[in-house]
């Protein structure tokens, strides 16, 4: 496996992936040429020959960061990772790429896009449709039934009630409650959540 990224979020990932398997890594690559080594791993700055075929994970936490890595990536994509800790139904759909954190939840019928994040302590409840490249940040909790789009961020702590449906490339801010629903590209802060202003719209 290659983990692409090797910043706060590509260690959580490396992590992870040793407590399922501590031989699964075979090499790590970040764009940023001063990042030589991560947790005792070299790292490399692009691919090589011998990296051909090997499934890769991008372990970026930044969603648009991260959809950029898979854009250019032309090796295959893991199937998604879930620590041992997580506490997943047996009849969720989860996409390749995705990441499932330590003591994160997801309840029945959910369905969980290509290279999402749910990360540590995270709560989706059941039915949860989320597109790809949504990130449920630590210790937020996703009620049932709810809807979130592409590139979709909820930041820490935060709560989304049931039924709500968010747009694509949202920000729900740290501790945020959600009672109604987001547009596209919008931020939201606070309790109730309310709109601060909108993301830029870049080429999706
Ligand atoms: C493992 C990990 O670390 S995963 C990463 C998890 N990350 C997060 O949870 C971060 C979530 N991000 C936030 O909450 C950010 O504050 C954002 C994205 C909502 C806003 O960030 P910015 O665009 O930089 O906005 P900025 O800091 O300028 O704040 C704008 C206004 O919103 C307010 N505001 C910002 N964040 C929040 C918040 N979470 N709750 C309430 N108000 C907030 C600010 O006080 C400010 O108010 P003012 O205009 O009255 O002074």
């Amino acid at each position: 496996m290659i983990i692409y990224g090797a910043s706060g979020h590509g260690k959580v990932i490396i992590d992870i992936v040793n407590s399922i398997n501590s031989q699964a890594i075979d090499f790590i690559i970040d764009d940023d040429p001063s990042i030589i080594n991560i947790k005792g791993l070299n790292v490399f700055h692009s691919f090589t020959e011998e990296m051909t075929g090997k499934e890769v994970i991008a372990a970026v936490g930044n969603n648009r960061i991260r959809k950029k890595i898979v854009e250019k990536v032309s090796n295959p994509f893991i199937k998604a990772i879930v620590h041992p800790s997580a506490i997943i139904s047996e009849d969720i759909k989860i996409g390749n790429g995705s990441v499932v954190m330590p003591n994160a939840t997801i309840n029945s019928s959910s369905i969980i896009g290509d290279h999402c994040i749910i990360n540590t302590g995270a709560i989706i409840e059941h039915d949860a449709n989320f597109s790809d490249f949504v990130h449920v940040s630590p210790g937020a909790t996703i009620t049932g039934n709810v809807n979130i789009g592409e590139g979709t961020q909820i930041g820490a702590g935060a709560t989304v009630i049931p039924g709500v449906s968010i747009g694509k490339w949202v920000t729900v801010g740290a501790g945020a409650v959600i009672i109604n629903d987001i547009p596209d590209y919008a931020v939201v802060v606070g309790s109730p959540g309310r709109i601060i202003k909108y993301n830029r719209v870049e080429n999706e």
